[in-house]
């Protein structure tokens, strides 16, 4: 897949699996890139599980539910300020988003991404038995 990421169980509870640097990487570095099947505001809202649905601007969605190969799709949010070591860099234009290191990352760390106020408000919503704090 890629010598300088890995796709393991993650650190988080009940996460199932994460993304993990096998390098350094150096604060400001691209990591890899996340991208899937390009959809439009009505595709997306339509699309069921939204787990790998990513806005990337106004009526610009990519999911990358059907790209296993998609090693970004594969960050986690660790749901704590202070912790996430990599940002999203979103693109509409290239329909894309850059996964890029916000601080230097050593070998064998999990890579954390903030997905933000709204997927979490969305995904507490169809996981009311379960919702993530
Ligand atoms: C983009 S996927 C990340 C990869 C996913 N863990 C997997 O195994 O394919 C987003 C999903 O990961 C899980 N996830 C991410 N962060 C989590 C957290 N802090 N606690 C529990 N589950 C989390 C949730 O199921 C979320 O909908």
């Amino acid at each position: 897949m890629s010598d300088q990421l890995a796709v393991r169980t993650s650190r988080l509870q009940n996460a199932g699996n994460g993304l993990f640097a096998l390098q350094s990487f150096g604060a400001g570095d691209v990591v890899c890139v996340y991208h899937g099947d390009i959809l439009t505001t009505r595709e997306a809202l339509q699309v069921e599980d939204k787990s790998y649905l990513m806005r990337l601007g106004k009526g610009v969605y990519i999911d990358a539910r059907d790209h296993p190969d998609v090693i970004a799709r594969y960050i986690n949010d660790c749901r704590s300020k202070g912790v996430h070591n990599v940002a999203f860099e979103k693109d509409p234009i290239k329909k894309r988003a850059i996964v890029r290191a916000i601080r230097p990352i050593a070998p064998n760390e999990e890579l954390y991404v903030n997905y933000g106020t709204w997927y979490w408000l969305a995904y507490n919503m169809t996981h009311k038995e379960n919702p993530i704090k």
